[in-house]
């Protein structure tokens, strides 16, 4: 059991305050991080995965200040992440890709079989990576990250480029994910998928967290539609 807590984390820009002075804890299960364009998720998501010191405030997994280790450091410490740009080996075979990333954990390579069926994509094993469509390449990314066996699992918009049963099935592995004891973050724009598969929610605006609570509690917050009319 794993849990993420940030204390009064500020990154700013020059004159732009990316993120606002946020405190939020993540504990295991699905969480939501939503907000309009230019909210500062994906800053925090930089602060989280250490490619990014803040400004101000603190970084604590399980009560262990990771605010000064790099993101190799907290990578071995179990926090994982995919992005927005994909960042698969585009030369590679989807299986060697995520044979890369078992070995750089000296897991075996036999797990990747079992780890592209998890993910749905096994038949594109053998296919180069960026031969295959954007919602399997995504589901790569996601099989990479899953091969370092982590407690805090990143997601930065995953269900970009997947179809409806792709997304349904996407939100199942979610749940799996979270029945498992990882803490998984999802920045995700399809608020259906947010809405539906999360345990809890937190919406930032404008650099500032408005507001953390369930899914429901979330939707009835009045702050939340406003911000999203912009
Ligand atoms: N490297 C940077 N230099 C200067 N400003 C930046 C930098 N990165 C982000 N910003 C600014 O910080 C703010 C937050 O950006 P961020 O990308 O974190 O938002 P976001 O919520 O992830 O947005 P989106 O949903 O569009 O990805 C924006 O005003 C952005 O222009």
């Amino acid at each position: 059991m794993s849990t993420l807590r940030l204390e009064g984390v500020t990154v700013r820009f020059g004159q732009v305050t990316a993120v606002d002075d946020v405190s939020l804890v993540v504990e295991p299960g699905v969480t939501g991080l939503i907000g309009p364009n230019g909210a500062g998720k994906t800053t925090l998501f930089d602060v989280v995965s250490g490619l990014r010191r803040p400004s101000a405030g603190r970084v604590l997994l399980d009560d262990e200040d990771i605010t000064a280790k790099g993101p190799h450091q907290r990578s071995r410490l179990g926090v994982a992440r995919t992005f927005q740009r994909l960042e698969v080996f585009g030369s590679l075979t989807v299986w060697e890709n995520v044979v890369v990333a078992l070995e750089s954990r000296r897991r075996s390579p036999d797990l990747a079989a079992g780890l592209l069926e998890r993910v749905g994509i096994a038949e594109f094993s053998a296919k180069q990576a960026d031969t295959v469509p954007t919602g399997a390449a995504r589901l790569l990314e996601l099989a990479r990250a899953l091969a370092t066996d982590p407690r805090l699992l990143l997601l930065d918009e995953p269900s970009s480029g997947l179809d409806r049963a792709e997304t349904g099935a996407f939100g199942a592995l979610l749940r799996e994910l979270s029945a498992e004891g990882r803490s998984v973050v999802l920045v995700e724009h399809d608020m259906d998928l947010v809405m539906g598969y999360c345990d809890t929610v937190h919406v930032l605006t404008l650099g500032r967290l408005l507001v953390s609570g369930t899914p429901a509690a979330v939707r009835a917050h009045e702050g939340v539609r406003e911000a999203y009319l912009g």
